[in-house]
């Protein structure tokens, strides 16, 4: 059987297989020897992250999740905390399961007929279980919606290795393609805008107008963003190019700055920065009097949202004395589940994508710390 590493850059492929095609990525062809799409049956897997259920799962979760990454051991036991803050559940699990529901729901109404299936990478349901569910349901092939909407290791080529290693487990199963990187899609740019809007409207009216925009997203390594996307820096651009069409529909014209959060691994490795409460003190000493925040970087509210900004972020506004609003993610806006729709269309309807990148099979690899 194929460890994982083996099946990295051409994931799911195996010596039997035309290679590289099962996971295609930017308009390829499907294997010769896959039937025809129109009569193999296929699904949706949304793709994601996972989160522990329930008090004990906190700690074996976050070992998944940092296993072989050289997180430090302190900063696993302040985010337990984080998870205990809200009985040791997080948010995503409920988070997804709302978005599944809403995107069969908008499926269904399109008269598409496609079985959607949920995978986590670092808890249940483990992505290889669901593999396997699909191989026994007889799907043949599957289109894989993952909930990140931009190039990097963690956002991109993590989910593409989950594939693989789903497949390299069962020793093949269904084909696989990733649907692109949505950052750019108009339904997501509009959930977002909506959302922004939203919490500028909710300001007090003496500093709605001149408040700062604030776009937030997931701090990565500086050596991780250097290889994001073919070019790399992929993730600072997508994300800059997705806070400014946010800020153009719902404040045309408003200056935003992009800013960091949820910073992890030791001190001594550089990550993006300012931080998202740095960057608050700052604005604060700049005479500013009231701060939006939105987390365009995320796609739903789960717990780097409602611990980082709702709780930290928030208590340092507080503390400086900056009005503070933060807007909500995309999670099921019915644009944004109109955009998974359209995703899934484009790629069924087969030719390169209208919406969104995809990243080469290549790309986005970090050199990660060895396993000890
Ligand atoms: C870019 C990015 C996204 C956005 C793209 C995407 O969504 O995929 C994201 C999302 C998420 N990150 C999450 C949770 C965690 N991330 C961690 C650690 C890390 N994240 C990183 C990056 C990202 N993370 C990185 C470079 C690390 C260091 C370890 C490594 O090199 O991989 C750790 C370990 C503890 C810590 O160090 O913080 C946890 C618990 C959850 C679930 C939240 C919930 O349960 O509601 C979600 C959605
Ligand atoms: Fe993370």
């Amino acid at each position: 059987m194929p460890r994982a590493s083996d099946v990295d850059i051409h994931p799911g492929q195996r010596p039997d297989e035309e290679p590289s095609l099962a996971v295609r990525n930017n308009g390829g062809v499907p294997p010769s020897t896959a039937p025809a799409p129109s009569r193999r049956r296929e699904a949706l897997l949304v793709l994601s992250f996972g989160g522990p259920e329930g008090p004990g799962d906190v700690m074996p979760f976050l070992e998944n999740v940092t296993r072989g990454r050289g997180i430090p051991r302190e900063r696993l036991e302040a985010v337990a905390e984080h998870y205990h803050h809200f009985g040791g559940v997080s948010p995503i699990n409920d988070q997804n399961k709302a978005l599944i529901a809403a995107v069969e729901k908008e499926l269904a109404g399109a008269g598409i007929d496609l079985p959607v299936y949920w995978g986590n990478r670092n808890w249940a349901p483990y992505v290889e279980d669901t593999w396997q569910q699909m191989a026994d349901d007889g799907i043949e092939h599957v289109y894989v919606f993952a909930t990140s909407a931009y190039a990097s290791a963690s956002g991109c080529r993590q989910y593409h290795e989950d594939v693989a290693r789903a497949r390299a487990v069962l020793g093949g199963g269904p084909t696989a393609e990733k649907l692109p990187h949505y950052f750019d899609a108009p339904g997501f740019v509009r959930a977002n805008a909506d959302a922004l809007a939203a919490a500028i409207a909710g300001l007090p009216e003496d500093v709605r107008d001149d408040a700062r925009l604030v776009a937030t997203a997931h701090s990565i390594p500086h050596a991780m963003a250097a290889v994001a996307g073919p070019e790399g820096h992929a993730y600072e651009a997508e994300l800059t190019a997705a806070a400014q069409a946010v800020v153009d529909a719902a404040a045309p014209g408003r200056p935003f700055d992009l800013v960091w959060q949820s910073r992890s691994g030791p001190p001594s490795v550089p990550w993006l920065e300012p931080d998202v409460n740095d960057h608050l003190r700052a604005l604060a000493a700049e005479g500013e009097r009231a701060v939006v925040l939105f987390p365009v970087g995320f796609v739903s509210d789960h717990l780097e949202v409602i611990w980082d900004l709702d709780n930290e972020a928030r208590q340092t506004a507080e503390e400086l004395g900056l009005a503070f609003a933060r807007a909500a993610t995309a999670g099921t806006h019915p644009a944004f589940v109109a955009a998974v729709r359209d995703l899934l269309e484009e790629r069924r309807a087969g030719g390169q994508p209208r919406l969104g990148t995809n990243c080469p099979a290549a790309c986005c690899f970090v050199a990660r710390p060895r396993r000890s």
